[in-house]
């Protein structure tokens, strides 16, 4: 699988080097397969389990095409939430740093839409490459403060979220709609149901298609994971005694609210314990706060609603714990993604106390065919912590 440098990929010098800086020594099995395809502008359908790297597939062959035209947006990245339309603009200054001349901007909702309207009428302001969440996104084409008349690549990262709910999709439509018809379109994501991939499809011509062709695939196996059966009543207790005895460079306490989020924070912080919390329900400034120190390992511990529960990449994060269950198995499967990130090792604990939290374990168990066992009295460290 690692028999391929990125060097055979024959990107840019500026994106070789840049690569180098990050300290990639190989690319993964989804940028082995869609860099070269990416690069020659072919559509791309690509799922890859969560943590192998999809980013990177989107930034690098988008970088690697673009020639930036000052006035001009020629790159539109789409994503669900704000925090991870954030990340993916780092990872474009991250990858382009010896590109000067490409300039890259955010836009998200919960912001003054006028500091992007001013960054989008100056010509030397004005981004090559633009990443944005949807609602935002759409606002700024209606008001034409942006122009999507010169995009030629179009990406949607976590596509399947942006598909499925009908509002998200009809909104992704009406900026797709925007853009001109002869355009490069690429989508990733970790679950894709035929469904959704049909819809996928229609957005592009003749796509190179990369699957995991069998949902059992889309375990990750250095993860181990395990279910604690306790009464709701029961799981501050049983949280508190996890995080004295568990090891844990960071943790993920994912909840089903925002009121929970707010409460368990609360209580932990009480407890004394290194804890902050990020959900909807606060500014927005302080949402990309709370992203930014946990990401830079301010923080070791974040209790979070499910728009954490995707694509967001923290490095040191090796214990992921559902607190309160997802309702679906897609969900389940991309919040233990967030442990276990590219092969390293990970944890993930779920509290079930309801019919309806068995009914989900046993679905996740089932499709992904992935044994998850009650959590046994000790768990050995050296399973779950990189060294
Ligand atoms: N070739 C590589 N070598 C080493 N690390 C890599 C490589 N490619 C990506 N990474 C790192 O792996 C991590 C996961 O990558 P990324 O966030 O792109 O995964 P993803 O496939 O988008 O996951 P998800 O489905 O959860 O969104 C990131 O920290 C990224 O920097």
């Amino acid at each position: 699988m690692h028999a391929t440098g990125f060097r055979d990929l024959l990107l840019k010098p500026e994106l070789e080097r840049a690569i180098a800086d990050c300290g990639f020594e190989h690319p993964s099995e989804v940028q082995q397969e869609c860099i070269p395809q990416a690069t020659l502008g072919m559509d791309i359908i690509g799922q890859a389990k969560s943590g192998m790297g999809k980013t990177a597939v989107f930034v690098l062959s988008t970088l690697h095409q673009l020639e930036p035209v000052d006035g001009e947006v020629s790159v539109l990245i789409l994503c669900h939430t704000r925090e991870l339309a954030y990340q993916i603009k780092n990872e474009y200054t991250r990858f382009g740093k010896y590109l000067p001349d490409v300039r890259t901007s955010v836009f998200y909702g919960g912001t003054p839409a006028k500091l992007d309207q001013e960054i989008l009428k100056n010509k030397s302001t004005c981004p090559h490459i633009v990443v944005g969440t949807p609602g935002r996104i759409a606002a700024l084409i209606r008001d034409k403060s942006l122009n999507a008349g010169h995009v030629k690549h179009f990406v949607l990262d976590e596509c399947d979220r942006l598909i499925d709910e009908l509002d998200m999709r009809r909104t992704v439509q009406e900026i797709f709609k925007a853009t001109p018809h002869h355009k490069q379109v690429m989508m990733f994501t970790a679950t894709l149901s035929p469904e959704t991939k049909a819809v996928c499809k229609k957005f592009m011509q003749n796509p190179f298609e990369i699957y995991v062709d069998d949902e059992t695939k889309l375990t990750l196996h250095g993860l181990q994971q395990y279910y604690v059966d306790l009464p709701s009543d029961k799981k501050n207790r049983k949280l508190s005694d996890l995080l004295d005895t568990l090891e844990f460079n960071q943790v993920c306490i994912f909840v089903s609210s925002v009121a929970r989020a707010k409460h368990l924070n609360n209580l932990l912080v009480e407890c004394q314990f290194p804890s902050i919390t990020i959900h909807s329900g606060m500014k927005q400034e302080e949402r990309i706060a709370k992203y930014k120190s946990f990401k830079e390992f301010t923080s070791r511990i974040i209790v979070a609603t499910d728009i954490f529960g995707r694509g967001i990449d923290v490095e040191r994060v090796n214990i992921v714990i559902n607190y309160d269950l997802p309702d679906t198995a897609d969900a389940y499967l991309h919040r233990v993604g967030r442990a276990g990130r590219f092969g390293t090792k990970g944890l993930a604990i779920s509290f079930v106390s309801t019919p309806e939290d068995q009914e989900v374990l046993k679905k996740v168990q089932d499709r992904f065919e992935v044994s998850i066992p009650a959590m046994p009295e000790t768990i050995d460290i050296s399973t779950y912590m990189n060294a």
